[in-house]
């Protein structure tokens, strides 16, 4: 079992509530509006700046050179790839780049990218790396669930190229990929007695991205 597999198990009823959360089943259907949405997408480009700065933390926190290169992989996967998604679906809206960067960052956007950042900070490679899990893991889960949904609607277009972004091979295998990797930082880090600690930051990230999704939905 990995080690992704042992905290989902040991926090199914909060992790559900973030991959199964309104905001992705009308998302799924069609009927979440497009406000919402947008809202959703614009705040999670300034949190996506900031996860950069943790798969640059994680480059640092890194054991081995081999760690470092998959840091590095992750961090221009957001920058170069994910980032792109984000300022493509905005420019639909006619919001430019320049006008994304500027934006006000809201309370949800700005705790959970900081909790993420501090568990990096204060811990190694494996707490930063079960505190991105949640992010990582679940988009991953969330668009193999939803990869037969036919979302209908005035946004049906957007919400199935998110969809498609994440349900992608490619995207597919950057997850199993850092799925992975963490198991081989566990090898180095990993003791049961440190298993507690490593779900409470499991279950915190997770929270956190229900609260991104409610933050959308509230919109
Ligand atoms: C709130 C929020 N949670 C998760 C993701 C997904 N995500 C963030 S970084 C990353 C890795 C890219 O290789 C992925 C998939 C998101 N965009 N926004």
């Amino acid at each position: 079992m990995s080690l992704f597999e042992r905290l989902k198990a040991d926090n199914l009823d909060d992790w559900q509530a973030y991959t199964r959360h309104s905001f992705v089943k009308q998302l799924a259907t069609g009927e979440l509006p497009e406000h919402a949405f947008r809202t959703y997408l614009q705040q999670d480009y300034l949190f996506l700046i900031h996860f950069s700065r943790a798969y640059a933390l994680a480059v640092y926190k890194s054991p081995r050179l081999s760690d470092m290169r998959n840091a590095l992989e992750g961090l221009k996967a957001i920058m170069d790839v994910e980032m792109d998604l984000h300022v493509e679906l905005c420019a639909g809206w006619g919001i430019s780049r320049d006008e994304l960067e500027t934006l006000p960052e809201a309370s949800e956007t700005m705790a959970y990218t900081r909790f993420v950042l501090e568990t990096g900070l204060r811990g190694d490679l494996l707490d930063l790396q079960v505190a991105l899990a949640p992010c990582i893991l679940g988009y991953g889960e969330i668009a193999r669930e939803n990869a037969l949904a036919k979302p209908a609607g005035p946004a049906a277009d957007a919400y199935r190229r998110w969809l498609d972004e994440y349900g992608g091979n490619d995207y597919q295998s950057v997850a199993q990929d850092f799925s992975s990797w963490t198991d081989q930082t566990a090898e180095i880090y990993m003791t049961e007695a440190r298993f507690a600690a490593l779900s409470e930051i499991f279950n915190q990230a997770s929270r956190l991205e229900a609260d991104f999704w409610q933050m959308g939905l509230k919109a």
